[in-house]
């Protein structure tokens, strides 16, 4: 059990990164209710995903699963801006989900220490970075905490609530209070290089991926087969390229570097990368986006 919660009432959220998983946390954040700004370097980036965000909620009320006085509220609730001191010094609550690089995130978030409240909670979006060493770049490593969602935000149901070495339960019970106002389950995760799911997911995209070199199948039989033979509901190529073939390198990466040889990314993902074929996001990765 934990203890009474002692963290402080959570109003404002700001979201850091307004790219594929950026983008749909500030979705889901606005939709509990929360004051929500969403930040990216360049306000074209952050005009593309007010957009998406706004057809994500047509097409909610479309299918009846979204209220028009959600889906109006929520947009009330909405800001974005290139200014992310000024937003952090507003935030009770911080995601953030800008690439997957060490070195970016430690320094967001010292910068992000620097300007937040004393009582502000800093949370990544990690697929598999350490969640203790991001928080050493920060005076608050008991309310740092990594939220580990899932691609699209608004449809998959589940967070990976991951614990560092210091985060305290207060930050955990403030993180499940955020989790269960978005609408999601969660799972509480320690610290593990890719925690349980980027694990299973990235070592299953890899070996579909070496298949592919091999010759053993084409893509789509790839797929297919793991789809009607073994009940999963996206193809493991297909599904690299919905999450970025650049982004699933990056946990394979460091899955290589901290597990051993078994997670050795395939070379022929890693040409992929080189050649800018990062999957739906480029237009081109396994699979040819560039006619739909
Ligand atoms: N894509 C997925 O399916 C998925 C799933 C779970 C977790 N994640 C994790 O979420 C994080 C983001 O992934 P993504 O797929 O959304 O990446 P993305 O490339 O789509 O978006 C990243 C965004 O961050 C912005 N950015 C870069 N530097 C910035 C800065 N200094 N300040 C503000 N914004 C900045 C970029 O302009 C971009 O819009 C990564 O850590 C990734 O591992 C991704």
């Amino acid at each position: 059990m934990f203890p009474a919660a002692r963290y402080m009432e959570i109003k404002t959220l700001t979201v850091v990164g307004a790219g594929i998983m950026g983008r749909g946390i500030a979705q889901v954040a606005a939709m509990g209710g929360y004051d929500v700004t969403l930040v990216d370097t360049e306000e074209k980036i952050l005009q593309n995903a007010y957009q998406i965000i706004q057809k994500n909620l047509q097409k909610g009320v479309e299918l009846g699963k979204v209220s028009p006085e959600l889906q109006a509220a929520s947009i009330d609730r909405l800001n974005t801006t290139t200014d992310r001191a000024l937003a952090a010094s507003k935030s009770d609550f911080v995601i953030e989900a800008v690439p997957e690089i060490i070195s970016l995130k430690m320094e967001i978030f010292q910068d992000l220490d620097r300007h937040c409240p004393p009582h502000a909670i800093l949370a990544t979006n990690t697929s598999g970075l350490s969640i203790t060493e991001i928080a050493a770049s920060t005076r608050r490593p008991d309310k740092v905490i990594g939220m580990h969602f899932f691609n699209p935000v608004h449809l998959m149901k589940l967070i990976e609530i991951v614990r560092g070495l210091e985060t305290s339960n207060d930050t955990v019970a403030a993180s499940e209070t955020v989790a269960a106002r978005m609408n999601k389950e969660t799972v509480e995760v320690n610290e593990f290089p890719g925690l349980v799911t980027s694990r299973i997911n990235a070592m299953i995209g890899n070996e579909a991926f070496y298949m592919l070199q091999e010759g053993v199948a084409s893509a789509e039989n790839i797929d297919k087969a793991i789809k009607l033979g073994l009940n999963h509901p996206m193809g493991p190529l297909e599904l690299g390229d919905l999450v970025g073939l650049d982004a699933r390198l990056r946990v394979l990466e460091h899955l290589h570097a901290t597990l051993g040889e078994k997670y050795r990314p395939c070379p022929l993902m890693v040409k992929y990368v080189k050649a800018g074929r990062l999957g739906r996001k480029t237009g081109q990765g396994v699979y040819d986006y560039s006619s739909k």
